[in-house]
Parts: structure tokens; C-alpha cells; sequence
């Protein structure tokens, strides 16, 4: 199960994955412009950090640079997205197909990262029995008929107040990772994974840094 699979790479500090996609973002451009080897110091320098960090961070991989040469370019790529769990696809239901839930089953990029979303779920007439980008729209109340699915992943979309039930619900039908877009603190059982994302928490800090200047 590519879920589980993932566990191994729980004990790595969460800001070194969450620079790990940059990482990876950053050596697919590099090899566009046809760089073979990279070294940690140019990483570094390139997307402002520390290369010390940079070497830490590449180093719970299985990879390691050589000395002068760097890091191969292509082999780094495959080891990060392999690392990062990309390289297998995860099938995930989504809740609420509101503003927000729609953009995300538009988004071609999940899939790319590993993600891919099955089934929907919503409550809204206007929008059960359709379907977005190929993905089908269920009534709410069909969630137990996909209990025999195999997705173990839910992205919640819901409004604020549906959060915490249906996020209950979720859990009772095997449900093992939220990816919670509420501002919602869903509290569930210790072995599921919950991982709240914002885009207005970035949009605070950019604010708070534009008055900073
Ligand atoms: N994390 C972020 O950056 C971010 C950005 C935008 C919105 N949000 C949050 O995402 C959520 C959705 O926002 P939105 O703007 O898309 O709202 P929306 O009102 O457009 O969509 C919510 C959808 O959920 C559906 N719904 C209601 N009850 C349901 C249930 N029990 N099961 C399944 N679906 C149900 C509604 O019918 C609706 O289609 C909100 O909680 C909002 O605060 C977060």
C-alpha cells in the first residue's frame, strides 16, 4: 500500500520535505538546460538557502554528491520523486465540490504528485451526478457504497461548520489521511494522518512582510 510505504519516511523534519519539492522543482529546470551534475553550494545559492542545509536535506535520501563533481543530475531527480512518494499514485476521495473542490479536481498537477482523486462527494444537487475532469460526483450519503473502494486518502473541501462530521464519518469508513483545506482543527484518532494546508497563511505572511519594508 503506497501509504504505508510512505511511513518510512516519517522520522524526516517536515521542513526538510516541504523543501524537498523545491529541490525538485529546481533540479527539473536545471536538467532542461541540459546540467548533467549539480553541487550543493549552486542549489544553495540558487534558491537562497544554506548549503549545509542543502546537503542535510538531500542526505535522508539514499543519495550522496561527490566531492567537486556534485550531485548527477538525473539520478538525484529520480531518487527525490521516488523518496517523495511521486513516483506511485495514490487514489484519494474529495469532499465538497464548492469553489475550492472544483479547482482541485481541475488541477492536472496532483497527478504528477502522486495523486490521483477517484470520487467526489457533495450534498448540492447542482452538483451531484455530474462529473469534473473525469472524476464522478456521489450524493454524500453514498460514502458507505465507496467503503469497498480502495482510496485511504480524503481532501476535505467542506464548509467550516461540515468539517469535523463528515471528517467522522470519513474515519468510520477506513479513511487513514486527511488533507484538510478547512480552517478547521479536525480532531480524529492518532493514526490518521492529517495535514491542514492554507493558501491564506502564506497570504499573511506576504502581507505582514510587504508592510515590514
Ligand atoms: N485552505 C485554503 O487555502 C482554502 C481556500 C479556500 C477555501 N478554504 C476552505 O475550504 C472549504 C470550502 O470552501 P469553498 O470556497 O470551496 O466553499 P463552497 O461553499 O464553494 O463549497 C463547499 C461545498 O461543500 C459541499 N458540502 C456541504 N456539506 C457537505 C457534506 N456533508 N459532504 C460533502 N459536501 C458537502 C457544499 O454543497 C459545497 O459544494 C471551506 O471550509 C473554506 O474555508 C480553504
Amino acid at each position: 500500500m503506497p501509504l504505508t510505504n510512505r511511513k518510512k519516511n516519517n522520522l524526516v523534519p517536515e521542513p526538510a520535505l516541504r523543501r524537498m519539492p523545491c529541490y525538485l522543482a529546481y533540479l527539473k529546470l536545471a536538467q532542461k538546460e541540459g546540467l548533467k551534475h549539480i553541487s550543493s553550494t549552486l542549489i544553495a545559492r540558487d534558491m537562497g538557502v544554506d548549503p549545509t542545509q542543502v546537503t542535510k536535506d538531500l542526505s535522508y535520501t539514499s543519495i550522496v554528491g561527490k566531492t567537486r563533481v556534485g550531485y548527477e543530475v538525473e539520478p538525484l531527480i529520480e531518487v527525490l520523486e521516488d523518496f517523495l512518494g511521486f513516483t506511485v499514485v495514490d487514489e484519494a476521495y474529495l469532499f465538497g465540490v464548492g469553489s475550492l473542490g472544483k479547482a482541485l479536481l481541475h488541477d492536472h498537477g496532483l497527478k504528477q504528485f502522486g495523486l490521483k482523486v477517484v470520487a467526489a462527494f457533495d450534498v448540492d444537487p447542482e452538483v451531484v451526478g455530474k462529473t469534473i475532469e473525469g472524476v464522478p460526483i456521489y450524493h454524500f450519503e453514498e460514502l458507505s457504497k465507496m467503503h469497498e473502494g480502495t482510496a485511504k486518502i480524503g481532501i476535505l473541501t467542506v464548509p467550516v461548520d461540515k468539517a469535523q462530521d463528515v471528517a467522522n464519518k470519513l474515519v468510520e469508513v477506513g479513511i487513514r489521511a486527511l488533507w484538510n483545506f478547512t480552517p478547521v482543527r479536525i480532531k480524529v484518532d492518532e493514526d490518521v494522518v492529517v495535514q491542514n494546508t492554507s493558501l491564506y497563511a502564506h497570504l499573511a505572511v506576504m502581507f505582514n512582510r510587504m508592510k515590514a519594508e
